[in-house]
């Protein structure tokens, strides 16, 4: 099974509700979908979100990055030999982590249609059923409460609060929704690097003395202030998680020998794809450190390869932050892994199990 071409479409799915954080908000996803084309009349698929807030990435960036620095390279390999063709990837460009994992997914997709079998089971197996958590996107106090309740009644037993906004609003935020959610959901909170780790302290200090009982602390602090984050993981007892401070298996190297976070938030799209997100999956459980496997605001394509590398290294990968396909307002993709609600399942498709992808404007 050979690569004979690579082509590239615009995929737009309105969210549900705008998605806010403490860095951007957004009403749709508007990601570039990949597609690989083999000698033998396969179709791999890959998809790239612009997270620019994040990854630097924007669609012009991202088909750039395919079109003139990646793409000339696959033309004519053999999906036999999967390490050559990561490498090429990898070695393509430096940075451009969404780019080289949209491109990434699409060979994982192709490699497992060629051995017949599931990314995952290529990946060592598992079981095909995660439970994901739900964004609750930063607003006002009560329209919080509003969505914290209502992903309740659609059975979600972990919520991720985004706060990360003012400090005296966000302590109400949590405190409100712990209240009226009443111990019926495990609560993640994620600033998005939006305090200084004094804040944080303070914000943690006060809640938890109150008696609030959170998860983790994903990212209070900004993406490079590791030094920070670490004044942070030694003062309280929430779990302090890395999100925008881990990109490649090098930053989560960092985080462990400073300890300056308990978990590793791992995302495909700042890791560059599934074989780097393997291996800082793999230096996380040598070091017994936990990973949650995160996305950015993506649609089923991308987050359908997050799904079996968080089934295959379930072990380590022990929290699920897979909801961007819950934000969509439908789902683009035929076949591939089902979303409903918190429950997630892979049945046993070839790759990534995706038969066609509806609405993909052409580039
Ligand atoms: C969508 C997911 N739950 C999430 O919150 N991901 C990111 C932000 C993604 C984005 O801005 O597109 C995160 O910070 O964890
Ligand atoms: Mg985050």
């Amino acid at each position: 099974m050979k690569i004979t071409d690579i082509t590239l479409g615009m995929l737009r799915v309105p969210l549900k509700t705008p998605f806010k954080t403490a860095l951007r908000t957004l009403e749709q996803v508007e990601d570039i979908v990949v597609m690989l084309h083999t000698d033998d009349g396969h179709v791999g698929y890959g998809e790239a979100p612009p997270t620019a807030a994040i990854t630097g990435e924007t669609h012009g960036s991202i088909v750039h990055a395919i079109r003139h620095h990646i793409a000339p390279r696959l033309v004519g390999e053999d999906l036999a030999d999967l390490n050559r063709i990561t490498d090429l990837i990898q070695s393509a460009i430096a940075n451009n982590g969404s780019a080289k994992a949209a491109v990434e997914i699409a060979v994982y997709d192709l490699w497992g249609q060629l051995h017949r079998s599931p990314v995952y089971t290529l990946l060592g197996g598992g079981t095909p059923m995660l439970t994901t958590d739900l964004t609750i996107s930063v607003n006002d106090v009560d329209t919080m409460v509003a969505d914290a309740l209502a992903a309740l009644d659609e059975g979600y037993e972990a919520l991720k609060i985004k706060v990360g906004k003012d400090v005296a609003t966000d302590v109400a935020r949590v405190r409100a929704i712990h209240d009226a959610v009443a111990g019926r959901a495990a609560l993640r909170l994620d600033a998005n690097q939006g305090w200084t780790a004094k804040d944080t302290v303070r914000v943690l200090t006060i809640l938890e003395n109150e008696g609030v009982v959170l998860d983790l602390i994903e990212q209070p602090v900004p993406a490079h202030d590791l030094a920070g984050m670490r004044y942070v993981t030694e003062r309280v007892n929430t779990p302090v998680m890395a999100d925008e401070s881990v990109f490649a298996p090098a930053d989560v190297m960092e985080i462990i020998r400073l300890r300056a976070a308990d978990i590793i938030n791992i995302k495909l799209m700042k890791a560059g794809g599934i074989t780097q997100a393997l291996r800082i999956a793999d230096i996380a459980a040598t070091h017994g450190i936990p990973c949650m496997m995160g996305c950015m605001l993506e649609s089923s394509i991308s987050v359908a390869a997050a799904v079996h590398v968080a089934i295959a290294r379930s072990r380590t990968i022990t929290r699920i932050d897979l909801d961007g396909p819950s934000l969509c307002s439908f789902n683009p993709v035929e076949g591939g892994v089902r979303f409903d609600g918190p429950r997630i399942t892979v049945d046993d498709a070839p790759g990534l199990g995706i038969g066609n992808v509806r609405g993909l404007a052409p580039l």
